[in-house]
Formats: structure tokens, C-alpha cells, sequence
């Protein structure tokens, strides 16, 4: 029965919970894994966002084992990363962070990956790496003042949040928009989908 089935978003970003709702998609649980987000040395941005991925869905799984009622559910997961070049730049929690990320940003291109892990019920990982290219207008240093003043970079891969003010920066955005928020759409509907979870039904309204 498709109504049986679970979704567990192993995250705590708000902006996956969105996205998902924007796809129609509830997850029944919501789970945020707090692991060290460090990058190896030398580790690839994709290679990252990656593992991460897979590190948060699996450390779900872990943390549900034995739970009545959730085994047999599928595990979702996610992780951004921002990098211009193979630098890869922090979420950030400090003004002195945030400033030197949008500095690093203005007038160029830089690259954003996301991984996507699903775990399946019969616990199989699927995953995918999605990468868009974004490029920003120079910034001036009042754009950089009043948008570290806004505080919406507080937490965010490369200090900036595309759904907000910094939406206003890009010049050019190549590939999936959703994949900057946080979790590329259309991959994580057709990982849904291709290992059986009934997404359509979810449209059904009432
Ligand atoms: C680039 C960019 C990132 N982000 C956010 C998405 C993610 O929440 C965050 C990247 O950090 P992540 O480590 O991917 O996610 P998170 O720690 O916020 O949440 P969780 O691990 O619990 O799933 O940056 C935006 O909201 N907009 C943007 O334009």
C-alpha cells in the first residue's frame, strides 16, 4: 500500500522542507543529523557534498534502528556546497567569514553542488551530485555592508541565500535554481520515483 510509506528528511534545513512541499512531497519525520561537515584535504567540492550526503542519511538510519514503526522507511538527504575553483567556501557563522566569502564571489562565477542520498526501504543508497553555475555581479562594498547587515547568510554554503536579497546578485545561474537552495528537484523527485515511492499520489488533493 503506497499510503504506507514513510519519508524521513534527514536534515534540519528549513529550505529542504520547502522545496519538498513546493514537489508535493511531506516527509513524515524530520530528522537533523549534526555531523562534522569538515572537508578531507584536498577533497573534491563534489567528492564532499557527496559524502556528507550519504554521512547524514546513514547516520538516520542508524539513529532509527530498532525504532517501531520507522523501519522500512526511506531516508533522505542532502548537503551544499559552494566553491569558486576548488576552494570550497564555510556556511558561516561569523561576519569576518561571511564578508571574505562575498568578497571571494563578487564579479565571478563560482559552482554549487548539492549531493542527494536516498536510502531505500530495503536499504539500498541511491545518489546524486547536481552542480549549477552561478555567476554575481560585482559587488560594491555597500552591497557587501548592508547585505552582511540582513544577516540572511548566517548559516548558509558560501555565505549567501539565492531565494533572498542575494537573488539579486546573479547574473547568470546555468542548470537547477533548486539545486542552489538546497536540493535539486527534479534528481530527487526521479530518485523518488525510480526506487518506488508513490510521489504522484502525494498530488492528489484532499
Ligand atoms: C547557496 C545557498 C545555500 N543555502 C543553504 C541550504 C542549506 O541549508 C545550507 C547548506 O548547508 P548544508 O550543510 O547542506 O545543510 P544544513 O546544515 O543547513 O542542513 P542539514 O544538513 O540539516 O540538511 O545553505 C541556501 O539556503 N541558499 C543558497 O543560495
Amino acid at each position: 500500500m503506497t499510503t504506507a510509506q514513510k519519508l524521513i528528511l534527514a536534515s534540519g534545513s528549513p529550505r529542504r522542507v520547502e522545496l519538498l512541499a513546493q514537489a508535493g512531497i511531506e516527509p513524515a519525520r524530520l530528522m537533523p543529523m549534526d555531523l562534522d561537515e569538515t572537508p578531507k584535504r584536498s577533497e573534491h567540492p563534489r567528492s564532499l557534498a557527496r559524502r556528507l550526503s550519504a554521512e547524514k542519511a546513514k547516520a538516520a538510519l542508524a539513529a532509527i534502528k530498532g525504532e517501531a514503526g520507522w523501519d522500512g522507511s526511506y531516508i533522505l538527504a542532502a548537503d551544499t556546497v559552494v566553491c569558486v575553483g576548488r576552494r570550497i567556501l564555510p556556511k558561516p557563522e561569523l561576519v569576518s567569514e561571511a564578508s571574505s566569502a562575498l568578497h571571494l564571489l563578487s564579479g565571478r562565477s563560482h559552482r554549487v553542488y548539492t549531493g542527494v542520498c536516498l536510502i531505500t526501504p530495503d536499504k539500498t543508497l541511491r545518489q546524486k551530485v547536481v552542480d549549477t553555475k552561478v555567476r554575481f555581479k560585482r559587488l560594491s562594498g555597500f552591497d557587501i555592508e548592508s547585505y552582511l547587515a540582513s544577516g540572511q547568510w548566517r548559516g548558509k554554503a558560501g555565505a549567501y541565500g539565492i531565494q533572498g536579497i542575494a537573488g539579486s546578485f546573479v547574473v547568470k545561474l546555468v542548470g537547477s535554481y533548486s539545486n542552489v537552495v538546497g536540493l535539486p528537484l527534479y534528481e530527487t523527485v526521479g530518485l523518488l520515483v525510480g526506487e518506488g515511492y508513490d510521489v504522484h499520489n502525494r498530488w492528489l488533493e484532499g
